[in-house]
């Protein structure tokens, strides 16, 4: 059971509604959802119900014109251009279904990323991030000096999700977004993978959001919430 502190919000949404294009009917309409400090929350939802959408919005990707978002205490819609790309980096670790890794840079240099973007990720990490990366590396089960040398687009499917979990955890950000990183995997390593991810959050102190429509993986979540009861638009 992860620490939680229920006084402290990572995340706050406050009647936000969204739509892809102005005029269009919202894909979000969610008035209030909240993570506390260091919890784990499993979003389960059916396809096109809003649960990338949501993560989008949560990390700043798209502009919010309506309603708020904050993480670690700053509405994200109120930054802009660069200052919410720093943002980001500095507090939000991110694991996508494509992993987004840069192919031809090793493993090592991909977990490395976001201390080389982040004086914040990078003082989190500790004295040596090289030491911090090979640590997280070898704690999500890759530690092969030859694997974790090697360019990312030379690796497994398995082994580019722990990469870009890695990647994710460095520094300590304060919130994991994760949309569905497991679906590429089979039944055994999805769940082992989803332990190592939760242990590693609670280790660092992150909170995470896990989005995921297999409702098989939601055990051993603080908290399960389902989108269609949340996202009233849908
Ligand atoms: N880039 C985009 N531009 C326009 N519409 C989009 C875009 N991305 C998603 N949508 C639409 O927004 C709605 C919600 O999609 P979203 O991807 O958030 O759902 P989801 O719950 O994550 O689905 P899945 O489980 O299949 O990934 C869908 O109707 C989808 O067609």
């Amino acid at each position: 059971m992860a620490v939680i502190d229920s006084g402290a919000k990572v995340l706050n949404v406050t009647k936000l509604e969204y739509a892809w294009k102005k005029g269009d009917v919202p894909v979000l309409r969610i008035d209030a959802l909240g993570l506390a400090k260091g919890e784990r929350v499993f979003l389960r939802g059916p396809s096109g119900s809003g649960k990338s959408t949501l993560l989008a919005a949560i990390a700043g990707v798209v502009d919010i014109p309506t309603g708020s978002i904050s993480v670690a205490g700053t509405d994200v819609g109120q930054l802009r251009g660069g200052a919410r790309d720093r943002f980001r980096v500095n507090h939000i670790g991110l694991i996508f279904q494509m992993f987004n890794l840069i192919p031809w840079q090793s493993a090592l240099e991909n977990v490395l990323m976001p201390c080389r973007f982040s004086r914040r990720r990078r003082e989190r990490a500790g004295a040596d991030p090289k030491l911090s990366a090979l640590r997280l590396l070898d704690e999500l089960g890759l530690s092969d000096p030859a694997l974790v040398s090697a360019p990312a687009m030379s690796l497994s499917v398995g082994q580019q999700q722990r990469v870009a979990a890695a990647r994710a955890l460095i520094g300590a950000p304060e919130l994991i977004l994760a949309d569905e990183p497991t679906s590429a995997l089979d039944e055994g390593a999805k769940a082992s993978f989803l332990d190592l991810l939760k242990r590693e959050c609670e280790s660092v102190g992150s909170a995470l959001l896990f989005v995921s429509h297999d409702r098989s993986l939601e055990r051993g979540f603080d908290r399960v919430l389902e989108i269609t009861e949340v996202n009233k638009a849908w």
